[in-house]
């Protein structure tokens, strides 16, 4: 948004009156080339840069709204930009108590949860210094911007656990039967085994007493699962095919050699028909915390395979008509078997294996500086995290979030921003992180759903992520997105 004509023209009026009138123009016109050339910058250019920096701080912190309007309006860059101590535009006329531009700097949409090295908001140095009209306008949530997050890149793509794609899914073989059974006869294929969604996994033995992401899944070869695979309450899943590197070589290798993955399922204990040679080999009995235990390059595997294992074992007869079904496409369908069944018609969307979208959200204070979480009573003793919530049908992101927090914390939320996601594989769900800015702050806690909920400020959480079980609370493992997200927020709002 532009500053209005009619602030600028009262703004430049007043500066008319206070200043030469040619020193105005030479500042301008400098103002003007400097900005002209900010894209395409040579080492003097980059003096020219920091000059320009230097020279829009000063305004802010003199209070000179009309300068601060041009240059902005020139290059919007400027307005996020720090000085000395990682002081913004806004922290310095804060610091002074120019309410018009700071006023300014936010409608032109600067970052008002920018920190500088002594972690302080411009709302912090606001209240310190006693300006509470402008502290009061910083923390008001009318012109909320949430805070500037960057999109997350293809390199950061993978951040949360469970979300690694180890392998191919190579969703147009699932109807190729022929290629299937092919796979599944060939010595170099993997399989991956399973007893009532507890997956088959193997580590070193003297990692026995950390096991934390040193469990690996056993890899099963054909003959070592003969037999499971003849048994007919076994359920087999095609999961795809090892990734090649994209080397000269790997460009003209055929298909067929790559590396196929199977999942198998059974109700009864296999142990005595699978061939097993290491001895520290084991089913994973509690899926939690044990599946966070898993190396991290094959948590995204046993999330795929046990999200949709788990929905075979739930949906054994058609949802429709309760009539029996069979297993196609590679274990990513089930069909009915009664004719005429309504399930075959149109959208057949009960064949296919379910995801359960949840959101769950890091909820910020208006002032910037603390969020809120909560506990359930099942929770370890002293651990808050995220608040979250299964999305209902016909509800967007945005609403569910706003619907959850409400319900549960009595809060009510304003602007909302997607972070980052994760499968959840607790049986099939998958988290959609979000940041969410209050615009109330008073918390009733909904006892059916939660125990407790609570504001804690900036420090409190950093003193959570650092100092672990010595802190006011702990934080949940950073296996879940609920510690991504909050040490996300940590990472934009300071310099740690
Ligand atoms: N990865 C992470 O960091 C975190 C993951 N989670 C996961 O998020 C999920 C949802 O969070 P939660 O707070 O429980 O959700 P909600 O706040 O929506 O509450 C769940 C309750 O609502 C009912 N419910 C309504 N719709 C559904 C549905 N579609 N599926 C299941 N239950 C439904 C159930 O009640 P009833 O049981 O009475 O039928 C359930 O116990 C959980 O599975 C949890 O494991 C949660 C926090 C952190
Ligand atoms: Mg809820
Ligand atoms: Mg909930
Ligand atoms: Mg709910
Ligand atoms: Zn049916």
């Amino acid at each position: 948004m532009k500053i209005s004509k009619g602030k600028s023209t009262r703004a430049g009026a007043q500066t008319t009156r206070n200043t030469d009138p040619l020193r105005l123009v030479r500042v301008l016109l400098t103002t003007y080339y400097h900005l002209k050339y900010l894209r395409d910058m040579t080492s003097v250019q980059m003096i020219a840069k920091d000059e320009m920096v230097e020279r829009f701080l000063d305004c802010a912190s003199r209070g000179d709204l009309a300068n601060v309007s041009t240059m902005i309006s020139h290059s919007s860059q400027l307005l996020n930009e720090s000085g000395r101590q990682g002081w913004t535009g806004l922290m310095l006329a804060a610091r002074n108590g120019h309410f018009d531009v700071v006023k300014a700097l936010l409608l032109n949409g600067c970052n008002k949860y920018l920190a500088n090295k002594s972690g302080q908001t411009a709302y912090d140095i606001a209240k310190f210094w006693g300006h509470r009209h402008i502290a009061r306008f910083l923390a008001s949530s009318g012109d909320v911007t949430l805070p500037g997050i960057q999109p997350r890149n293809k390199s950061t793509d993978n951040a949360t656990y469970f979300s690694k794609e180890y392998l191919n899914r190579m969703s147009e073989k699932r109807t190729d039967s022929e290629w299937l059974s092919a796979k599944q006869s060939s010595p170099e294929t993997v399989f991956i085994v399973f007893h009532n969604l507890d997956p088959f996994v193997t580590t070193e033995p003297e990692v026995m007493n950390d096991i934390q992401n040193k469990l690996k899944l056993y890899r099963f070869g054909r003959d070592s699962v003969k037999e499971v695979l003849e048994n007919s309450d076994t359920v087999v899943v095609f999961l795809g095919v090892e990734k090649q590197e994209c080397s000269p070589s790997s460009l003209v290798s055929k298909e067929d050699e790559h590396i196929a993955w199977f999942a198998l399922n059974t109700k009864k204990n296999p142990t005595e028909s699978l061939k097993i040679t290491a001895s520290n080999s084991f089913f994973l009995t509690k899926p939690m915390p044990m599946l966070l235990m898993l190396n991290e390059d094959e948590a995204g595997i046993v999330a795929q395979a046990r999200s949709v294992l788990a929905w075979h074992s739930r949906y054994s007869f058609c949802p429709t008509c309760g009539g029996k079904t069979k297993v196609d496409e590679g274990g990513y369908k089930r069909s009915c078997l009664t004719d005429g069944c309504r399930s075959l018609q149109g959208i057949h969307n009960t064949c296919y294996p379910r995801v359960d979208p949840v959101v769950i959200m890091l909820v910020l204070h208006p002032d910037g500086n603390q969020c809120l979480l909560g506990r359930k009573k099942s929770f370890p003793p002293g651990m808050f995290t995220c608040l979250a919530g299964f999305i209902e049908p016909g509800e967007t992101i945005e609403n569910a979030v706003r619907r959850e927090v409400l319900e549960e914390s009595g809060v009510t939320i304003g602007p909302v921003q997607y972070i980052s996601c994760q499968p959840w594989p607790m049986p099939s769900s998958l988290m959609i992180g979000c940041f969410a800015v209050a615009v109330s702050t008073d918390i009733k806690v909904d006892e059916n759903e939660i125990e407790d909920a609570r504001w804690f400020t900036r420090q409190e959480v950093i003193d959570a992520l650092v100092k672990g079980h010595q802190a006011v609370f702990s934080m949940p493992p950073r296996q879940a997105i609920a510690h991504y997200l909050v040490k996300h927020w940590i990472g934009i709002n300071s310099n740690l």
